[in-house]
């Protein structure tokens, strides 16, 4: 069975159609398509190009397309799925069946396989989603940096910077990562980074890039930085029994999948997680994902028609992309 499976995010968009063996028969890649942040022109453009690359590259395969799963940046509180479903249809095969939901999800299915459980994804921002095997959904968190988004990398960022500026006062301990990030903004005092946070960038981006440092200097020891990525994990262990709670029995042996740039050092924060909830949560497992978001995308295809995928799917799914 062919089925594609899109990953729209908020710097590229990529398609790619695979059957459930894991072999890729077409890759496209697009721009951004969050159509929160678009014009509907330029958003109706990014879906309708994608489409036309993939039938360029395999017009048969694709006239044949039974599935197609839009995980969407933007998509899910803004109730535009709809309209999407509308856009995706209109370029596709009549027999395609179209689901349309927030990318988080691939992030899920990128993890599981296809299967129940929860998502933790830390990247700029944090959100944590889950559904069980009842097909139930539930989302903790993710409401936006200025309030919520516990445990991102925007989190990391700014708690690394308060943390650094009450060291300078003498209101904190001294912390490596003042001299860190002294040389990552290439200044020679803590001051001088006020006008690179409110600079000409949106503090955001200036803010999130930090958790990189944050997490590294954690390791290395630095009190100060393995404090703020403690808080940070206590605050995602919150969000993920809370979801928990929500969907699954104590009991459960759910998987729970870590997703997003802040993981990158994935057995640091496993090893967090582990330890946090060994005894409100005993039956858990925490993992990263096993193929990227667009994996998921096609994993999540396959799961809303209860459609088993072959077991050796990510390796063989991972070497063809
Ligand atoms: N090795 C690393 N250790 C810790 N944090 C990292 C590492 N690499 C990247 N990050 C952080 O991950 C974040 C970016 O992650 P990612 O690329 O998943 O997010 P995004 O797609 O931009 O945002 P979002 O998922 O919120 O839409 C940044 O805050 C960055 O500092």
């Amino acid at each position: 069975m062919y089925v594609l499976g899109i990953d729209g995010g908020g710097t590229r968009t990529t398609a790619v159609v695979a059957d459930e063996f894991g072999n890729v028969y077409m890759h496209a890649v697009a721009g951004r398509s969050n159509p929160n942040t678009l014009t509907q022109e330029a958003f109706e453009e990014v879906l309708r190009s994608l489409l036309v690359d993939l039938k360029k590259q395999n017009d048969d395969v694709f006239r044949q397309l039974s599935l197609c799963y839009a995980g969407i940046a933007g998509v899910g509180e803004s109730g535009r799925d709809e309209e999407v479903v509308t856009l995706l249809r209109k370029g596709l095969p009549p027999q395609t069946v179209v689901t349309v939901q927030n990318d988080a999800w691939n992030a899920l299915y990128a993890g599981t396989l296809g299967k129940p459980g929860i998502v933790q994804i830390a990247g700029t921002g944090a959100i944590t989603l889950g559904v069980n095997e009842e097909g139930k959904e539930a989302r903790v968190g993710g409401w936006g940096y200025l309030f919520d988004d516990e445990g991102s990398g925007f989190y990391l960022g700014k708690h690394a910077l308060k943390a650094i500026f009450r060291a300078y006062d003498g209101r904190g301990p001294e912390t490596s990562l003042s001299n860190r990030f002294c040389k990552h903004f290439q200044i020679a005092h803590v001051p001088t980074i006020i006008s690179k946070v409110y600079g000409n960038e949106h503090p955001r981006s200036v803010i999130a890039p930090l958790a990189n440092i944050v997490v590294e200097e954690a390791q290395q020891g630095d009190a100060v930085a393995l404090a703020i990525t403690n808080e940070a994990c206590k605050e995602m262990v919150h969000a993920i029994h809370t979801c928990h709670r929500t969907l699954f029995a104590n009991n459960h042996a759910t998987n729970i999948v870590l997703s997003g740039g802040v993981f990158s050092e994935g057995p640091f924060f496993i090893e967090k997680f582990r330890a946090l909830s060994k005894v409100s949560l005993p039956s858990v497992t925490f993992e990263l994902t096993k193929v990227p978001p667009v994996g998921g995308a096609v994993l999540a295809a396959f799961a809303s028609e209860g459609i088993q995928v072959a077991e050796d799917f990510s390796a063989r799914f991972n070497e063809q992309l």
